[in-house]
């Protein structure tokens, strides 16, 4: 039985054709995918059903109705969860978790109540103790996502819509996830989910619709669904799938580490751990939620001060300097991306362009602190040509852009520092392949030339390809280190549980260089 049916829908924003000609069709009990690059439409399409955003053209069909508001959409039963989190930061979480629910449950359930729900349904989804009454501004960024799924799995709706480009969840939590939507799939729900995860995706969606440039360009049944079929459909235009993930020319050159972390311990007492990066070298970090490794490489960027353990960098004369806060970060050329990019990357009230120049005003401006826009403009011109940033003009808010599309704009910004470390904190939530592609091959080119990488990611098939050493973190600290040919599924998985033994990061310090940076041959 159809439960949503639109068909050729027309959507602009301003001079931005968002939607040209999409169509979608899903039943009741099913799991149906959009797919699509960055700007192709996905959320835009999502936002239809939801009735959040109103079509300029075509035929839409949810549960019978064709809903004009958010408030119509989820009176007929449809639940949404959206990529850009919406939650009020200075409530507890049982108050966001029922923001906006009397009027549906026309105050059916005891404050007692609600907060007993919440605790069971957000202890089930994180995995991990809950008080209700804890305000939303204490909690990291996982836990965040689940308030927003719980928000909308307990309505209990017909159909779900679940755009989670930017989901910040990891490995396990994403199984969790999947198995609550088979679950709601079981009850007859209709679970639309816009995704980059193509991957994970083939392996439970029934349907997938996929967009181009905000047109339908087909639909994938389970059978047909792999992922060479889809990225097939999804990147016709721009060949990004026949790109193959190859090595680049590796880096030739300086023997000593760039940055060195020892004794880090990340509370406290704790028992300190080293590390070590080298010019030239892309290191992936992993670990299940709360391990540690989102802490470390904040202290590594220079955002927060290790409890205990030092940060050193090597400057251009060779002395090694400590990182104990932003500035020694940006005078040591650290740059970072972050994956939340809501919280510490965009400034929404500011443009595109402001956004992207913000971190470089100092360095092109003049004595008197005039900013030389045009030489910002070029900057940001061969930036954007690099990532392909789609988008109107450079002075429209940054948040008119997709999602995948302002996480480009962090990730110039960060290129166009001319850094000599980028670290990069999940950096490729809600991009689509093709330019996670293009990042990897940037990144690879940025290595070559003497840069060096931290790419911490909670998708680990990343780094296949792609890091030189994978460091993976448990309980706390480093706890496995892989060079390049023992990167694979196994290893990291069972690291990030806890289940290989603990490398010595001090042994590793005194090893041999890792296989791909070959010291250079001295002229004497
Ligand atoms: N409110 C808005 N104002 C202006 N332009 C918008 C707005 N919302 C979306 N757009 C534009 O419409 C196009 C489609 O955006 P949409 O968010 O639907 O893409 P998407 O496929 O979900 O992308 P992503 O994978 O990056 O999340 C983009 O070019 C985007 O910049």
């Amino acid at each position: 039985m159809t439960a949503i049916s639109v068909r050729n829908i027309s959507k602009n924003f301003g001079e931005t054709r968002a939607l040209r000609d999409a169509s979608l069709e899903a039943s009741f009990a099913e799991i149906h995918a959009i797919v699509g690059e960055n700007g192709s439409g996905k959320s835009t399409l999502a936002k239809i059903i939801s009735g959040i955003v109103l079509a300029d053209g075509g035929d839409v069909d949810v549960l019978g109705h064709r809903p004009n508001s958010p408030t119509e959409a989820i009176a007929i039963g449809v639940s949404t969860i959206f990529q850009e989190m919406m939650l009020a930061e200075s409530l507890t979480i049982w108050e966001n978790v029922f923001a906006g629910s009397d009027s549906f449950w026309k105050r059916s359930s005891s404050v007692a109540e609600k907060k007993r729900q919440t605790k069971e349904i957000l202890e089930r989804l994180a995995d991990c103790p809950i008080d209700p009454d804890w305000p939303v501004s204490a909690v990291p960024l996982s836990v965040k996502q689940w308030i927003v799924i719980s928000r909308a799995l307990l309505q209990k709706p017909k159909v779900l819509v679940f755009d989670e480009s930017s989901a910040a969840l990891d490995l396990d939590a994403t199984s969790r996830l999947h198995h609550e939507m088979l679950e709601l799939k079981a009850s007859g729900t209709a679970v639309i989910i816009v995704t980059h995860r193509i991957a994970e995706l083939v392996k439970f969606a029934d349907q997938a619709t996929v967009l181009r440039d905000g047109v339908t360009v087909g639909k994938i049944g389970r059978e047909e669904m792999t992922e060479e079929n889809l990225l097939r459909l999804m990147s016709a235009t721009t060949g990004h799938s026949a790109r193959a993930a190859s090595k680049e020319p590796v880096f030739v050159g300086e023997r000593h580490p760039l940055l060195e972390a020892s004794n880090i311990g990340l509370t406290d007492g704790a028992q300190g751990f080293d590390f070590n990066l080298h010019p030239g070298q892309i290191v992936g970090i992993a670990g299940l939620d709360g391990a540690g490794q989102a802490e470390f490489v904040r202290i590594l960027a220079g955002i927060d001060k290790a409890p205990q353990g030092r940060v050193t960098v090597r400057d251009d004369t060779g002395m090694m300097q400590a990182i104990s806060n932003l500035s020694d970060a940006e005078a040591n050329r650290i740059a970072y991306v972050s994956g939340d990019r809501k919280k510490e990357g965009i400034f929404a009230n500011l443009s595109i362009m402001e956004n992207f120049g913000l971190a470089l005003y100092g360095r092109h401006s003049n004595a008197a602190g005039v900013i030389d826009q045009k030489a910002l403009r070029e900057v940001f011109d061969r930036e954007k040509d690099r990532l392909s940033i789609k988008f109107g003009h450079r002075q429209d808010k940054i948040t008119t852009l997709s999602g995948g599309n302002q996480q480009k704009v962090l990730i110039a910004r960060a290129f166009a520092l001319a850094p000599r470390i980028i670290i990069l904190n999940d950096p490729a939530r809600g991009v689509d392949i093709g330019t996670k592609q293009d990042l990897y091959t940037h990144l690879r080119a940025f290595a070559a030339g003497g840069g060096a990488v931290i790419y911490l990611s909670t998708e680990i098939e990343e780094f296949f390809n792609f890091a030189d050493r994978a460091d993976v973190f448990f309980e706390g600290h480093l706890f496995a280190s892989f060079e390049q040919d023992r990167i694979g599924e196994e290893s990291i998985l069972g690291a990030m549980f806890g289940q290989s033994e603990p490398v010595d990061m001090s042994e590793a310090l005194e090893q041999e260089l890792p296989s791909n940076i070959q010291p250079q041959a001295t002229a004497s």
